[in-house]
């Protein structure tokens, strides 16, 4: 299709919309209670449709980063932009339904595989079918034998699984994901990325990823910031990450590779 004069405007700016940033992140900061710095005033874009990765030595303020961006905890100052919307200006439960958040091990609720992904939609008052249950669980690359286990029947990497399709269950438009391959065995974790790369794919999903794994970041990941003593000293392409600049980063890099 050809485009010329406003056509063109109108199509460029469609696509500014389409391919625009998800989350902006401002001035982002949190003193703990001892008046030490966790975060410092990071600023971060997150595209849509993209795998950003989040990595840095431990303590850096990844997760602390990572849970202001769905309000499981609200900045000192700064704020965080969701579609050009303050986050604090969203009803918080319909920002985490907005805002998925996966954490390293992970936490069913009591009852079947199928009760713990009905159990967003059901908060809303909406009862999902079989057949919708079964999409969530394939979504998550589980088969249908799962709809009836019990979560306490489950390997970690297969509730981690499940974890995801109920978070799916809630259609988030972007999902936090908190070192969630860290208690897997290396199958389960290729399962869990391979699914990630889907989702991106498929769905145009804004996935934020906070991982220790270089290797992880590289596979999977478009961007990636690193994060030293609470503030973003580089953002990369995954492949330039021996490129990394800053001290501790170049030293984290080193040792984590
Ligand atoms: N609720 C809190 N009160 C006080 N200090 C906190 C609190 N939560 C985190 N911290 C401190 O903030 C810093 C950053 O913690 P955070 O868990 O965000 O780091 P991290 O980069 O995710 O670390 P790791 O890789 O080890 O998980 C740490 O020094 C931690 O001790």
């Amino acid at each position: 299709m050809e485009y010329s004069g406003d056509g063109l405007r109108e199509h460029l700016l469609a696509m500014e919309h389409e391919n625009g940033t998800k989350m902006e992140v401002r001035g982002l900061t949190k003193v703990s209670d001892k008046d030490v710095r966790i975060l410092s005033k990071v600023n971060l874009d997150i595209p849509k449709g993209v795998i950003m990765g989040v990595i840095g030595p431990s303590g850096s303020g990844k997760s602390t980063f990572l849970r202001a961006l769905n309000r499981l905890w609200e900045p000192d100052s700064g704020s965080v932009f969701l579609d050009g919307v303050d986050i604090c200006d969203l009803d918080v439960l319909n920002l985490r339904r907005k805002v998925g958040m996966l954490f390293q091990l992970p936490a069913l609720f009591e009852g079947t595989v199928a009760d713990n992904v009905r159990y967003g939609p059901q908060l809303k008052g909406k009862k999902l079918t079989d057949i919708e249950v079964y999409k969530l669980l394939a979504l998550a690359d589980l088969d249908s034998s799962f709809y009836g286990k019990a979560g306490s029947e489950l390997s970690v990497g297969q509730a981690q699984r499940v974890a995801l399709a109920r978070t799916l269950a809630n259609e988030p438009e972007v999902l936090l994901l908190d070192e969630p391959t860290s208690a897997l065995d290396p199958i389960s974790t290729q399962n869990i990325e391979d699914v990630l790369v889907k989702l991106k794919r498929d769905r145009g999903m804004t996935i934020v990823i906070v991982s220790h794994s270089i290797k992880q970041i590289q596979r999977i990941a478009d961007d990636v910031c690193l994060l030293v003593n609470g503030e973003i000293v580089e953002i990369l392409k995954p492949h330039q990450l021996s490129e990394a600049k800053h001290p501790m980063a170049q030293k984290f890099l080193q040792l984590s590779s």
